[in-house]
């Protein structure tokens, strides 16, 4: 049995549906089919998600919804009528939306979550309803009917363990396809729960662990992962075979074609990941798998920019010999629920790299006035605007002046890296630039990876 996931880019039209339903109908064992909401149908339109999120903040303004309403709704009416399906199954989700609207929720962010969680719950139950329609053994199956259960934040939750004992009892029936909803699911108290954005991946992956798929399959817009952001590098090398931690760190650092948390549960359960485009389904696509043959790959695999990171940085002395001193800046850390990417330290300085996001203006001055107060440092200083680069590759060990041609392309560029850890992991460097530089940073290192290294046969 397959899991196979496909991303808003599949499901934007009716077209599009037909496309996918048609590669459900190729595999008789592609039985398990995760969507996410319908995504953007050109590079200007707006995805469903972001619609219901519009939506959310206008309910939370007091607004009157109904406009909003019916703009995602006729996003459904036009798959609905492609397929000539009856006009009651988008009447029901109207109905729904709007009790939506009147619902009560414990908190801001849970009234969010329980609106952006309605693409992908209204989309699944629509593709479920058009291949019954066309004849298929179809049917819904929401996130609660398989057990699933979340723990964590409206927007960041994570899957409980229990989870996987309620899947390992589910049994998908003999020649039938489930038609499950992505990026949510309710925690032990009944409310929605979504997973970061992208988040659809990652049910996907809990279902292939918990269900104990031969493959997970995830269908995209594009054939392929490639070496580098292909919004970023014209036409990159594609990447045939990944292994899961260099997915792990390309995926964090901005590989948006698979979300890096989904990565876990298929690493649990030592499942592959294929990714395929929904647009060339006979294309063999990029296999993710526990290991590979470095030799027969480059030592670069792949380069990724991440942007929005503020680094905290401090200056005292002796802090290699000042015991707690890092525990001691951790907890105030932890106190404003702020958690670091990267901490590079040397004898009397320590960096802290930390994602934009976590921290308001208020949340700075409350940490610098802790930081000041409890551990005296003799320099603190907050740097913004920071992208990281990871370069990434498992052959990286076998190369080692591949740092030293990395830093002269940059210098090349005229960019200059402020951070530079090496080592901490096995096959990644990571290094700061200023945000503005994080395109050309990646387009330097991608050209030095082409340059230097020989592109076996297999690999296109
Ligand atoms: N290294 C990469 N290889 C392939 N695609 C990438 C890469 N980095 C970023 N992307 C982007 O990821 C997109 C697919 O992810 P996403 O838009 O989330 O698709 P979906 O809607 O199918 O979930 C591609 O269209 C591409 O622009
Ligand atoms: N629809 C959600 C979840 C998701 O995974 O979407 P997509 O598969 O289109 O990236 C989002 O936009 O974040």
């Amino acid at each position: 049995m397959k899991v196979i996931k496909f991303g808003g880019s599949s499901l934007a039209t009716g077209a599009q549906l037909e496309k996918v339903i048609h590669i459900i109908r190729q595999d008789p064992t592609r039985q398990v089919v995760v969507v996410s909401a319908p995504g953007k149908r050109s590079p200007s339109d707006v995805k469903v998600t972001d619609l219901l999120k519009q939506l959310a903040d206008q309910v939370l303004a007091g607004q009157d919804p109904a406009a909003q309403i019916e703009v995602i709704l006729a996003r459904y009416t036009e798959i609905q009528h492609y397929f000539g399906l009856a006009d009651d199954v988008v009447e029901h989700l109207r109905q729904h939306l709007k009790r939506l609207a009147k619902a009560t929720y414990p908190g801001v962010a849970y009234l969010k979550a329980a609106f952006m969680a309605q693409g992908e719950h209204m989309n699944a139950q629509l593709v479920a309803a058009v291949m019954t329609h066309l004849g298929m053994n179809a049917r819904f199956v929401s996130p609660k009917a398989l057990g699933i259960t979340l723990t964590g934040k409206p927007g960041a939750a994570q899957v409980n363990e229990d989870s996987y004992t309620a899947l390992a009892q589910f049994a998908v029936p003999e020649g039938a396809v489930i038609v499950v909803p992505g990026f949510y699911a309710y925690d032990e108290a009944g409310n929605v729960l979504t997973f970061p954005r992208g988040g659809s991946d990652i049910t996907g992956s809990i279902l292939a662990k918990g269900l104990g798929a031969d493959l997970y399959e995830n269908f995209t817009d594009v054939s392929w992962v490639y070496a580098a952001d292909p919004r970023i590098v014209a036409q990159p090398r594609a990447i045939n075979t990944l292994t899961y931690r260099e997915m792990r760190e390309l995926a964090y650092a901005g590989f948006s074609v698979f979300n890096d948390e989904a990565l876990i549960p298929v690493i649990e359960a030592g499942i592959r990941v294929n990714i395929k485009n929904t647009n060339a389904p006979d294309d063999p696509g990029t296999i993710i798998a526990p290991t590979k043959n470095v030799q027969h790959h480059h030592h670069i695999t792949g380069v990724a920019a991440k942007k929005g990171f503020t680094a905290l940085y401090l200056h005292h002395y002796l802090i290699n010999q000042e015991v707690g001193f890092t525990l001691k800046l951790l907890k105030i850390l932890a106190q404003y629920g702020v958690s670091y990417e990267h901490m590079p330290s040397g004898i009397d300085d320590l960096t802290m790299i930390i994602d934009e996001n976590q921290l308001t203006p208020q949340i700075k001055d409350q940490i610098t006035a802790e930081v000041r107060a409890q551990i005296h440092p003799d320099e603190l200083e907050w740097l913004p605007d920071f992208a990281i680069v990871m370069v990434v590759g498992e052959g990286l060990y076998a190369r080692p002046d591949l740092v030293a041609r990395i830093m002269v392309a940059l210098a090349d560029a005229g960019i200059e890296p402020s951070v530079i850890n090496q080592g901490a992991s096995k096959i990644g460097l990571m290094l700061t630039v200023p945000t503005a530089r994080a395109a050309a940073a990646v387009r330097a290192i991608y050209a030095l990876s082409c340059r230097r290294q020989t592109a076996p046969a297999a690999e296109r």
